[in-house]
Order: structure tokens, then sequence, then C-alpha cells
């Protein structure tokens, strides 16, 4: 579409939910719901420390990224079967289908779940089973990205890797997650480079809380070929450039960055700058259960807070499109259902 037609901007807010988008950016166990949660606990027989869903969600105050993962590591405890994976997984994909997700590449952590005694087996079969079944039902096209414990060694993410062999066809790529700041993209160059010659994906979080290096890190290190967050680009304008030039996608999570503190108010957030800048960022929602919203609601959050039209909603949505690891047929195919949702609504 060369032209977008003109959308009121009463008409925004239905429109956001309404578009297709693909979200790139979510960790599976960041779902899993207080309610589930508990629900969990009492089929495993797992004591919680809360006494209540209540008291957990009141629990859900972060000062920054570590304090959210402590309470996030705890509760992915709960996780013990492959039919705990599959209705976590399963949970997910009905609400990313209610909001017209017709693409997810959804993050799993399996060291969280290795190290508690749980099998990889179980853990990628619990997931993939609930995966296929939400192409099948929902129609979602979707698929896993196994991510990588930083604050671990990197000998730990070899194991990971080699434990996860048996299930290649299960995941299309590997990423970068849990604490940043001192565990630079640089511990893991090898294991990238193994996973790379194995011809999968390659993402990795940085720029988050960490400094700009380790966006350039990423990319000349460990070749990824996606930035999660990012956000921390803008400190320093020659990799903006580059990030511009190359349209290395940035998977955004505005409702995390302010529950973590990385911006102080959603009105602070740079999405804006980033997108006037020419980057390729997307919206996502991160942890959804604990950062107060899904995909939609971070569409909303934004638009309500920033200086944002229906010209950036179309970039937004065309940007997942093309940031996704989807075949080119698929990328069309949503790129043709966006234009006819634009036209709904002029
Ligand atoms: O936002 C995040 N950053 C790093 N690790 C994570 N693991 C879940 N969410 C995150
Ligand atoms: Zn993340």
């Amino acid at each position: 579409m060369t032209t977008l037609p003109r959308i009121d901007r009463d008409r925004l807010p239905a429109l956001l939910e309404a578009m297709p988008k693909a979200e790139l950016h979510i960790h599976i166990e960041g779902s899993l719901e207080p309610e589930l949660m508990f629900r969990l606990a009492e089929r495993n027989g797992v004591a919680l420390p809360y006494p209540s869903v209540e008291a957990l969600r009141a629990a859900y105050a972060f000062k920054d990224l570590q304090s959210f993962l402590d309470i996030y590591y705890a509760g992915a405890s709960v996780l013990r079967t492959e039919q705990d994976f599959h209705d976590m997984a399963w949970a997910y994909l009905v609400k990313a289908a209610q909001e017209h997700v017709v693409r997810a590449e959804i993050f799993f952590d399996p060291q969280t779940h290795t190290a508690r005694g749980v099998e990889m087996g179980t853990v990628v079969a619990g997931l993939s089973g609930a995966l296929e079944r939400a192409r099948r039902e929902l129609g979602v096209s979707c698929d896993l990205i196994l991510c990588f414990l930083r604050h671990l060694s990197e000998e730990d993410a070899f194991q990971t890797l080699e434990q996860a062999l048996p299930y290649r066809d299960r995941f299309i790529g590997v990423g970068l997650d849990s604490s940043e700041r001192g565990h630079p993209p640089e511990k893991f160059a090898r294991v990238f480079a193994r996973c790379r010659e194995l011809g999968l994906h390659l993402v990795a979080h940085a720029g988050e809380e960490g400094p700009p290096e380790y966006i350039r890190s990423a990319l000349d290190v460990l070749h990824v070929e996606r930035i999660d967050h990012g956000v921390r680009c803008v400190e320093d304008p020659a990799l903006v450039r580059r990030l511009a030039e190359q349209r290395v996608p940035l998977t955004v999570c505005p409702l995390s960055n302010v529950k973590l503190c990385v911006f102080s108010r959603m009105e602070d957030h740079n999405l804006g700058q980033l997108l006037a800048r020419g980057l390729v960022a997307t919206v996502n929602s991160d942890d959804p259960a604990y950062f107060g919203g899904y995909l939609n609601q971070n569409f909303q959050a934004c638009f309500e807070a920033l200086p944002l039209d229906a010209t950036h909603a179309w970039q937004l949505a065309s940007h997942s499109f093309e940031a996704s690891f989807a075949d080119a047929a698929d990328k069309r195919r949503w790129h043709e259902r966006l234009a006819e949702t634009f036209e709904q609504f002029a």
C-alpha cells in the first residue's frame, strides 16, 4: 500500500486491536498467570510462598530486571509435567489468537526446568504439542526459540544444546536472556557459533539494561538476526544508523520496560524515536502475566501515552511480519490482511 487510508483518531484503539500482527518476544514462562500457577501448584503438590492469587499479584512490583527474574524463576517451579507445559502454552496461544496475532515466535527457558530435574523432552513435548494444536485449531502460525540463561556458564549452555538436539525439529532458533548486566554476549560466542552451523536462527536480548556495546557484540560476535529490546541503542547514534541501514529488527516490549523501570513512565518511552529514526521496531509483551498486559494492551498503552497515529500502527504491524522468521508467502498474506483491515477502518 503506497498511501494509507485516513483513519480517525477515535478509531485507533479498535484498529490496533483488530489488525493482524506478529509477536516475536514472548517468554512462555512469563505468560503463566497466577490463577494457573496456583492450579498447577495444587496439581503437583508444590508449595508457593504466597497464600493467594491476590498476594502473589501484589508481589509484582519490580525495581529492575533482577527483582523480576527472582519471582519469575520461582513461579516456574510449579511446572513439572508435559501437561503443565501444554496448558501454559495453550492458554497463551488462545489469548494470542483472540488478539489477532497471526504469528508467534515463543521463547522458552529450558535450564529453568532441567536444573530442577524436569527432562528436556518433557518441556519440549508439552510446549510443541500446544503449538501444533494451535496451528491446527486456531490457525496461528507459531514456533519455539530456545533461550540460554546468560547468568549461567557457556558450558551449561552447551550441555543444554546437547540435550535439545534430539528435538532439533521442534525449535527454529536460539536466544539469550536473563540477567544482562555483567553477562555480555561474548560469553556465549562459541555456543552461538555452533548453533549457527546447525542452521538455527539467532537472537539475543541486548540493550535492555545493558549498554549499547552489548548490542554491537550481539551483532558482531554472536551474529544475531534480531535484537530483543535494544532500546538503549539511542545512546550511540552510529549504532542507530547501522541498525537502520541493515534493517536489524528490535523487539521492543513497552509495558515490560516501564514495569522494570527502564523508562519511568510510558510517556518517556522511546518507541516513537526509534520509528522516526528508521528502525525496524516492533511491539511485544515479553512476560504478559507479570507486566500487566498482552500484546494489544502494549499497543494501546503506547498509543495512549505517545504521539503515535495510524501510520505508526501500520509500520509496527508491517515490521513485525518483516522481522519474523516466517516464510515469504505467509508474510505477503499477512500484509494483504493488514491492508484489508486498514481499508475497513478508513
Ligand atoms: O525482559 C527480560 N529480560 C531478560 N530476561 C528475561 N526473561 C524473561 N523476561 C526477560
Ligand atoms: Zn525478554
